[in-house]
Formats: C-alpha cells, sequence, structure tokens
C-alpha cells in the first residue's frame, strides 16, 4: 500500500508501481523558498483548488517556471487545514478521470503551506501578514464560492458584518472581504507593493465584484480615517493592485466513496473522506474530469508566472468576459443548476444517471441551444456551440464523474442571478421576445418548487445548504402537494427580490409563467416529472 506522506524521491518505485505519477522537484526546497520568497497564495483550498490550480503550479515546479510552492490561506474552515493538509503534508492525490474509466493519477505536492487565519488566529494573521510583506508575492488567487464575497444582505443592505468591519478597527475585521483588505493594508504598509487579486470563482465579472468588496471595506476605512486615502488610492491603481477577471472551468464533485474503493483496491492507502464541521468534502484524494480551461486577464502588476505554459489562457479583460459569459451565464453552469434542482425532486443522486433521463436532457438542450446560445457572444477562443455540444455528449454523461445534483444545488439562491439573470437581461436589452421560453421559467419555478423541501414523490428531502433557505422557505413551509394557491401571492416574495435575479422577472415577462409552472408542479406527487415532460416536448 501506498501512502501520501511515503517518500517520493527516495522510493519513486512505490507510487510508479500503482500507477501513480510523482513531482520532478523536492518538496521541501520549494516549501523553504516560498518561506523565504513567496510568490503565489490561494485563499479557498477546498477541492477544486487542489485539482486545478496545485496541478498548474506542479506542472510549472516540474518545468522550474516556478520556483516556490503555493500558501493555502483559509479564512473560513479551519477543518480544511488541521483535516485536509497538515496530517498529509499539504499533498494531495489528484485523481482525473475520463469516459473510458481510465484514472489518471498524481502525487501533488505543490502546497507549501496551508494558513488558517481569522482576526482571533494571531499565529495564521502573523503568517500571511509575513507573506504579504514580501516583494516576492506575485499574486493571489481565490475559490472561496459565490458567498465568500458577500457584503449585503437579500435586500441590498450591508450586512452586520460589514458594518462592523467598516465601523472598526481594521486589525479586527471578521468577513472575507475585510480579512483581505487588512492583509493589503498590511502590503501597503511595507512599501505600497504590487499584485494581482484573481477571484476565480464562478460569478460573471469576478474580478470586479472582489475589487468592489474590497474598496468597499477599505473606502468606509477611510471614511472614518482609520486608513488613509492613500491605501484607496493604491487599491485602485491597477500599476499597483489588479483584480483580473477570470474563467475557471474543470467539474470538480466532492470526493466519492466509489473513487475511494477503486484506489484502496489498487493499493494507495489515504482515501478517507473527511466531512469537516464547516460542511467541506475533503479527502486526501481529489477526483476531477479531463477537459478544462482557465483564462485570465493578463494583468500582473508584479509579473507572473509562465502559466501559460500549463495551459492557462492569458488575454484581455473582453476576451476573458466574453469566456466566462459563456461558460457561467449560458453553456455550462445554467444546464448544472436545472439538472440540480430537477434532479434533487426528482431523488436522483447521480448527473451521469440524470443524463440517461430524456426529459432533463431534452431541458439541458431547450436552454442551452435555444435560449442561452442566441444571445450569447461567441468569445473567439472556445466556440460556445462546440463547448455546449461537448458539455451534453461527453462531459455531463461521464459516468466516472461523481458528480451529484446535490452538490450544484448548494447556494442556488447565490447563483440565480448569474445562471440566468445575464441571459435575461441580454433579452430585454437586445428587444428580443422571451415569449418562447421554457426552460428558463421553468427551472426557476422548479427552484421555488425545491424550496419546499418536498421531493416529487412526496417525501420530504434536505435541501443542499444555501445562506437564504431559512429566509426563503417559509414562504412555501406550508404548501402540500394537492393544495390550491395563489402562485402569485405565495411567490411574490421571492420573484420580486431583484438581487436574487438581478434583473426584474415582470419586466422579462416571466412571472405568470413561473407561477403556472409552480402551481402545475404542486398539484401531486408526481407532477414534477409531467409538467417537465409536457412543458419540454410542446
Ligand atoms: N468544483 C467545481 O467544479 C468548480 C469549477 C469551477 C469553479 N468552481 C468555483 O470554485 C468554488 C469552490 O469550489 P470547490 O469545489 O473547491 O468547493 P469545496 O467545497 O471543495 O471548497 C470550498 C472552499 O471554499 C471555502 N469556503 C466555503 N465557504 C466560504 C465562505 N463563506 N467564506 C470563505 N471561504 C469559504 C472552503 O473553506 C473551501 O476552502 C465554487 O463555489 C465555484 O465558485 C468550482
Ligand atoms: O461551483 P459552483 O457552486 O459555482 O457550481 C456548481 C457547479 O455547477 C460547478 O462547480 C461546475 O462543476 C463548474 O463550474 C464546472 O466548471
Amino acid at each position: 500500500m501506498v501512502r501520501l506522506n511515503d517518500d517520493y524521491q527516495q522510493n519513486p518505485e512505490s507510487f510508479e508501481k500503482v500507477g501513480i505519477v510523482v513531482p520532478k522537484f523536492d518538496q521541501k526546497e520549494i516549501t523553504e523558498a516560498a518561506e523565504n520568497q513567496p510568490i503565489w497564495v490561494h485563499f479557498g483550498g477546498g477541492n477544486l483548488f487542489r485539482c486545478f490550480h496545485a496541478k498548474i503550479a506542479q506542472n510549472l515546479l516540474n518545468s522550474k517556471e516556478l520556483k516556490a510552492g503555493v500558501i493555502v490561506a483559509e479564512t473560513y474552515d479551519d477543518g480544511v487545514v488541521n483535516q485536509a493538509y497538515k496530517p498529509y503534508n499539504n499533498r494531495v492525490l489528484q485523481v482525473v478521470m475520463d469516459e473510458k474509466g481510465n484514472y489518471d493519477k498524481t502525487l501533488v505536492v505543490s502546497v507549501a503551506d496551508a494558513i488558517y487565519y481569522n482576526h482571533t488566529n494571531t499565529a495564521g494573521w502573523s503568517k500571511l501578514k509575513h507573506v504579504f510583506e514580501q516583494p516576492s508575492l506575485q499574486f493571489v488567487t481565490m475559490s472561496i464560492t459565490e458567498k465568500g464575497y458577500a457584503l449585503r444582505d437579500v435586500n441590498g443592505n450591508l450586512s452586520p458584518a460589514a458594518v462592523t468591519d467598516i465601523d472598526g478597527d481594521p486589525e479586527a475585521a471578521t468577513t472575507n472581504m475585510g480579512a483581505i483588505a487588512r492583509l493589503l493594508l498590511a502590503r501597503f504598509n511595507a512599501g505600497k507593493l504590487p499584485i494581482a487579486m484573481v477571484s476565480t470563482d464562478n460569478f460573471s465579472e469576478n474580478g470586479k465584484r472582489f475589487e468592489e468588496g474590497i474598496l468597499t471595506i477599505a473606502e468606509g476605512w477611510a471614511k472614518h480615517g482609520t486608513v488613509s486615502q492613500d491605501f484607496v488610492d493604491y487599491l485602485k491603481n491597477p500599476q499597483l493592485v489588479s483584480f483580473p477577471w477570470s474563467m475557471i472551468d474543470r467539474i470538480t464533485p466532492n470526493p466519492a466513496e466509489s473513487v475511494a474503493s477503486i484506489l484502496k483496491d489498487n493499493d494507495f492507502e489515504d482515501t478517507g473522506i473527511i466531512h469537516t464541521d464547516k460542511h467541506t468534502n475533503i479527502a486526501p484524494f481529489g477526483n476531477t474530469e479531463v477537459t478544462h480551461y482557465l483564462v485570465i486577464e493578463d494583468s500582473f502588476p508584479n509579473g507572473r508566472p509562465a502559466l501559460e505554459k500549463a495551459g492557462v489562457i492569458l488575454t484581455s479583460r473582453d476576451v476573458v468576459n466574453d469566456a466566462d459569459q459563456m461558460k457561467v451565464t449560458a453553456c455550462l453552469n445554467p444546464l448544472h443548476t436545472g439538472l440540480a434542482i430537477f434532479g434533487s425532486l426528482l431523488g436522483y443522486t447521480s448527473i451521469a444517471d440524470e443524463m440517461e433521463n430524456q426529459d432533463f436532457v431534452a431541458l439541458i438542450k431547450q436552454l442551452g441551444y435555444n435560449e442561452d446560445l442566441p444571445v450569447v457572444k461567441d468569445p473567439k477562443i472556445i466556440n460556445p456551440k462546440a463547448f455546449i455540444d461537448e458539455v451534453i455528449n461527453k462531459r455531463l454523461p461521464n459516468k466516472n464523474i461523481p458528480d451529484t445534483p446535490q452538490r450544484i444545488a448548494s447556494d442556488t439562491s447565490q447563483k440565480l442571478a448569474i445562471r440566468y439573470g445575464v441571459t435575461l437581461q441580454h433579452y430585454l436589452d437586445s428587444g428580443k421576445s422571451t415569449a418562447d421560453l421554457k426552460a428558463i421559467p421553468l427551472i426557476i419555478a422548479g427552484w421555488c418548487r425545491f424550496l419546499m423541501a418536498i421531493q416529487d414523490d412526496g417525501q420530504a428531502f434536505e435541501p443542499s445548504r444555501d445562506p437564504l433557505l431559512s429566509e426563503l422557505q417559509p414562504y412555501v413551509a406550508t404548501i402540500q402537494l394537492g393544495d390550491n394557491v395563489d402562485a402569485h401571492e405565495v411567490l411574490k416574495p421571492i420573484l420580486s427580490n431583484q438581487s436574487i435575479f438581478s434583473v426584474d422577472l415582470d419586466k422579462a415577462g416571466l412571472t405568470s409563467q413561473i407561477e403556472t409552472y409552480f402551481t402545475d408542479m404542486i398539484a401531486a406527487p408526481g407532477a414534477v416529472a409531467k409538467t417537465l415532460h409536457s412543458v419540454i416536448n410542446a
């Protein structure tokens, strides 16, 4: 049996014997280099990072294009650091699974350190402060989930935590944006050192939203006199601090028991899946797909390693934005969310299994080809039609990718604006009629039906975690299947909330259609499947 912590330099054969590719560098050396001259910090060391960013770093370290390991920072989940990183010497086994059932396994040791940092953790703060004070630090990447950037509540007002951060001492900041602004303040105080802050989370204009979050905090501090205006000017100067936009794509499900058991059968020992108290599902291994894209705006004021040599596309902001809108608002994530909602309602636990249900396939084809594609701009670097073809015909049906509707359904309230709102806005802006839209209103109605936490067969289910569940569920909580309800009245507080959808659904002409679909879907057990079938095949 091979273990993650085994000596891959003295005994590479033990790894190679079980088909694991080992690094070409010394982990100790890249760790020391990161201590002395850090280059790359990543916030949110979850599964995507471990399977994607960390492998990019490993490829660059292998080819000597990168001189120091990545420093992982967690502002949220100490369990990730203490249970998934520390016991395994910051290593992970990356498992790439193709549709033929091949497992490509790589021992990834590109992480130099993993640091938990929040306002109460002085050790983590001192370590990260020191890192941010180093002139060598070139860039930060982030994958902290969409909700990680939030500073406002559902009504668009600053949240109590954001107000406390802005009113208080920068040293006591508790929000992610506040905690990161505090680190940037340390970098500013160290001599206005340049840096690129790259969000790689799944939303359109992610760099803009990240920048706005940091500036909301910093401008508040300046107003209260706790920082100088000079600090705000530093953050606003793209020659010093940039917030490049990005598009990232690689379906990376939570680590699955099915993969763990295959690894074990293939003599790999460390397969225990960890469920942290803060609900991150993580393991000594990560499972991911073959296809991957990372497109980043090429704006790095302190330079960068040759990321392009590890397959990253560096380009202009406009091209990144077009690629991101293509993927996140049209050709992949809206399809995913549709499958997540209806899959959860119909009791599915596998995306690949859903792809055997012809109504689900028809739903995402209708959405992707007929509703999203007509208003999507071609980013030129990736063909949108070919991209959807690959998603529908190759990626989603891949039985070896253990993805679940439940993973994708998490935080849906945070994603609807991006996954459907942007497309609807394109319809409104272009004056194109929304009268023929079926999939978008059906999915939004499906989400309202999902909030009832009753499956299509009438059984209760636990909806995936979402920061707005407790606020939204009460609106539909008392409805039973078969009830005769006034859908307009019941759904009004949800559908009229523009901060959820980003567009006015009334103006988009969709409200009554959503209400009708919702009414149809609560008629009786089985009504969700029936409605889906009849709407999509009409
Ligand atoms: N997994 C994918 O297929 C995939 C693909 C493309 C993009 N993404 C983006 O990456 C994000 C993370 O995906 P993942 O697969 O790594 O998820 P994950 O659950 O494995 O890890 C989530 C990470 O974010 C941190 N986090 C969670 N909530 C947070 C909060 N409120 N504040 C700060 N940090 C928080 C966790 O501590 C953890 O490090 C997604 O939300 C999405 O934006 C994921
Ligand atoms: O990661 P999220 O939570 O934004 O969305 C869930 C999935 O749709 C997403 O993770 C996809 O797998 C990913 O965007 C593929 O690149």
